[in-house]
């Protein structure tokens, strides 16, 4: 049986990276759509667009996640930030446009 090219095995293994960023890709849409619909929430209530202490809660549970997945906690931290900043960036806004209305 011949030998598996360098070329094939590259091509497998990037067609499994193109099915895990379709779905994170489908996640993170997901979570916006869920995170877009607590800006409007907090907006309606006057709560304040960021919760430094469900971020805590969040980063210590991820970093767990991530050891017990033999993924860099410094990573999944880094990531998660990155996310949230987003989401408290289209919370001020939402806030910022009811208060337009
Ligand atoms: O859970 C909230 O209160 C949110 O607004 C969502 C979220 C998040 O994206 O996880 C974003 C901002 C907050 O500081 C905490 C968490």
């Amino acid at each position: 049986m011949a030998a598996v090219s360098p070329e094939q095995q590259l091509a497998e293994l990037r067609s499994t990276i193109d099915n895990i960023d379709a779905a994170l890709v489908h996640m993170l849409a997901e979570r916006f759509k869920a995170t877009q619909r607590v800006g409007r929430l907090k907006a309606e209530h006057e709560m304040p667009a960021s919760d430094p202490d469900r971020e805590a809660r969040q980063i210590a549970r991820l970093r767990r996640l991530a050891e017990e997945s033999h993924l860099d906690p410094e990573f999944a931290e880094k990531w998660f930030n990155f996310v949230v900043a987003e989401v408290i960036h289209h919370h001020t806004r939402i806030a910022e446009e009811s208060r337009e209305d």
